[in-house]
């Protein structure tokens, strides 16, 4: 019996990983008895499109909020890495004819954007994993780079997730299925988060850390906000919540980090979170930094990403090989050039 007809509901991690060639596994034996795939909201599917052909050199699935933050970093990793279309071709959005998510692909890595909180992601993260397995990707490492309000720590720094808590401070996602709840393990690779956080610069000018992340299904009442459209709370309550968030070792608080985490982990996908903070929320509730600065502060995780995207790429030979590109990001400075020209040619 294959690893892929067996129900892979029984199948052990232990056993996953024991049959495993690298490719993504499905626990999910009625996807391979269907004709075809449709992986609607990606505007795909597994006999209208060629997946393997399209997909299976991907290496890096990076995911972030909006379309335009995707895109800036397509253009982005196209310089890192020194990616060259073809002539007369631009990068184009894969997934525009399913106006859900935006999609780009930049040879070994691909940017999609996943929207607002659960529900949202978590149907991308369904047909993200599904591309993954249709395309045989060989171990695939999906980063999440988000941003989210800092618990004691100051709007620009980079925060690197170590492990994702629900609203309950449970390092687990809730999910509802068939009417039963039933909890998965919100688990992310801790050597990764290392990894990344020995990529942080000494000459960066902005810190790097790594802590706890609490991951709420609202963005007001969820996180404590007393300027939502409702609020029945006081502003002691708000704080005495936030204090215990940070007397948990919790850093900061986004949307996305449990359910990301949870189906990584039971997908057996190696997975990160890098979010920067846009406040502080101990200070105050309102996002009200500047356009041009939050647009700045935005860039810092994706920097940290293309430094570990170039480093494994080159430590696999396949930088100079595939690229013969000689350019590294070192400095913020850098990275705002070269959005200035990806924006020039847009
Ligand atoms: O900046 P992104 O990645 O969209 O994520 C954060 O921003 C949104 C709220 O403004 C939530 O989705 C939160 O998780
Ligand atoms: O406070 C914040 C800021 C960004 N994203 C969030 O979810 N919360």
């Amino acid at each position: 019996m294959s690893l892929l007809t067996a129900n892979s509901h029984s199948l052990s991690e232990e056993e996953l990983d024991e049959y495993s060639d690298g490719t993504v596994k499905l626990r999910n034996s009625n996807i391979e008895l269907m004709d075809q795939d449709i992986l609607y909201h990606l505007a795909l599917g597994s006999e209208s499109h060629d997946l393997h052909e399209m997909f299976g050199d991907v290496k890096f699935v990076c995911m972030g909020g909006t379309p335009k933050r995707m895109e800036n970093f397509a253009h982005f990793m196209m310089n890192e890495i020194g990616y060259k279309l073809p002539a007369g071709t631009q990068l184009q959005d894969i997934s525009a004819y399913s106006y859900r998510y935006s999609m780009y692909k930049v040879g070994p890595v691909l940017c999609v954007s996943h929207g607002m909180g659960t529900p949202s992601v978590s149907i991308l993260m369904h047909e993200m994993i599904k591309l993954m397995y249709h395309a045989k990707c060989k171990d695939p490492v999906f980063i999440r780079i988000g941003t989210c309000g800092g618990v004691g720590v100051e709007g620009g720094t980079v925060i690197i997730t170590e492990d994702a808590l629900d609203g309950q401070l449970r390092n687990s996602h809730e999910f509802t299925i068939l009417g039963e709840t039933i909890h998965r393990p919100a688990k992310l690779d801790k050597k990764l988060a290392r990894e990344l956080k020995s990529l942080a610069s000494a000459d960066d000018p902005y810190d790097t850390i790594i802590g706890k992340t609490l991951c709420t299904n609202d963005f007001y009442e969820g996180q404590g906000r007393l300027d939502g459209a409702f609020c029945e709370f006081s502003e002691n309550d708000k704080m005495a919540y936030l204090e215990k968030l940070r007397d948990n070792g919790v850093v900061n608080i986004e949307m996305e980090s449990t359910i990301f985490a949870a189906l990584t982990h039971h997908a057996g996908i190696k997975a990160a979170v890098v979010c920067v903070a846009l406040l502080n929320r101990l200070n105050g509730d309102q996002v009200n930094a500047p356009k041009e600065v939050m647009h700045e502060w935005q860039q810092r995780p994706q920097i940290l990403v293309a430094r570990y995207i170039r480093k494994v790429l080159s430590q696999h030979g396949q930088l100079k090989s595939l690229f013969g590109h000689q350019g590294s990001i070192k400095s913020p400075r850098r990275f705002k050039l070269v959005q200035q020209e990806s924006q020039a040619h847009e």
